[in-house]
């Protein structure tokens, strides 16, 4: 039995000790903590795990094997050096961190270890939809991939969400998902600014992303976070012969009174909670044998870190930013394909 302890006990930390609390096998939430003690207290009072004031107790812990951290971005960097510092397997909640320089003392800390001990929460991977799109494309009928249109919607965003964070946490994900499935590296950025919805105020919403792939695959991704209507996220990729696109996720359509009609999810707990379930399983699972994790690693995180700051100086000029990663360590060999 793996012993977990969730540092950030907000909203995925909560839904992510549900799963492991309700849902998967052979493992048990033995302590939380927040910085919010109130929250972080409510949910030791409910499941049992014992609350530590501070992260950093928690992580040295002897009863917690492996940490999970669902704290803000910016505070990831120091929960993520500290468990490598005490030897422990670290999920952390994407992004690995919030600049490309965190990660990658991140990679030197995990490097000098020398075995991995983390992954990050890029959990479009173990989606069946991108699952299958993935596997569409390795049989090839629709020829070599030329395009992709991507659509990251979200129904609103929280009130400190700033233009940036439209990249940094949104796009993001889209940023790994391509890397991922074309087994490539981001190139170069631009960001297309249209007109601004009145739903997000000051915020620039929507926001276009052009992504080139070293490949010369092309990526526009549509960033609305202010749509109302739901949580919808798209994909299809144009080929040579044909096109490989998601399904749709929704289990029911209903047809009535002149009308075609499917639900759509509130937001990225329903549209993507069998991946969340999938991607947690796996990683239990990976170190239940005292293994190491095989998920998106560290050298993943830093990636995706290095084209969204790419994004963002995209952002801030109207320039096409080309993507220039470090030297990726042997450690990390052939991780695209993972
Ligand atoms: N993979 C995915 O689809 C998703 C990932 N996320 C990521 O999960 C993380 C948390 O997001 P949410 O749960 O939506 O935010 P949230 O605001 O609901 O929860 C974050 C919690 O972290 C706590 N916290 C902040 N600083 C802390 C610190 N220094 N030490 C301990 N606790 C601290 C806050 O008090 C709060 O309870 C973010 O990195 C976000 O990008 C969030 C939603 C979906
Ligand atoms: O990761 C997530 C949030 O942090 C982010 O704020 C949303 O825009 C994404 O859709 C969601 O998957």
């Amino acid at each position: 039995m793996l012993k977990v302890g969730v540092i950030g006990t907000g909203m995925i930390g909560q839904d992510h000790i549900r799963r492991m609390t309700t849902v998967l096998a052979g493992v048990r939430v033995t302590a939380v903590s927040d910085v919010d003690t109130a929250v972080a207290a409510s949910v030791g009072a409910r499941t049992g795990a014992r609350v530590h004031s501070l992260g950093v107790d928690l992580i040295n812990d002897p009863e917690v094997d492996a940490v999970v951290v669902c704290s803000w971005g910016p505070t990831h960097e120091q929960y993520v050096l500290a468990a490598i510092d005490a030897g422990k397997p670290v999920f952390c909640e994407k992004p690995l961190a919030t600049t490309q320089e965190a990660c990658l003392r991140i990679i030197d800390a995990e490097v000098v270890v020398g075995r991995r001990l983390v992954q990050v929460g890029y959990m479009r991977r173990y989606d069946g939809e991108y699952r299958a799109l993935k596997a569409a494309l390795g049989r090839g009928v629709i020829g070599s991939p030329l395009m992709m249109h991507c659509t990251h919607r979200n129904a609103s965003v929280p009130a400190f969400y700033e233009k940036e964070m439209a990249i940094t946490d949104t796009a993001v994900h889209e940023i790994d998902m391509v890397r991922w499935l074309f087994d490539d590296e981001v190139a170069a950025v631009r960001v297309l600014v249209p007109r601004r919805s009145r739903n997000g105020g000051e915020l620039q919403d929507p926001l276009m992303l052009l992504l080139e792939m070293s490949s010369g695959v092309l990526v526009d991704v549509e960033i609305s976070v202010n749509i109302r209507y739901g949580y919808d996220i798209r994909g299809e990729v144009v080929g040579e012969n044909g096109t490989a696109a998601l399904g749709n996720a929704s289990p029911v359509t209903v047809r009535h009174a002149g009308t075609d009609s499917r639900p759509v999810p509130a937001d990225w707990r329903e549209r993507f909670l069998r991946a969340y379930d999938v991607e947690f399983q796996e990683w239990i699972d990976s170190l239940s044998a005292g293994g190491q994790p095989v998920g998106p690693s560290a050298w993943d995180g830093y990636a995706a870190a290095v084209v969204s700051d790419a994004g963002v100086a995209a952002l801030r000029t109207g320039d096409r930013v080309p993507v220039v990663l470090a030297d990726r360590p042997k450690l990390y060999a052939a991780e695209v394909a993972a």
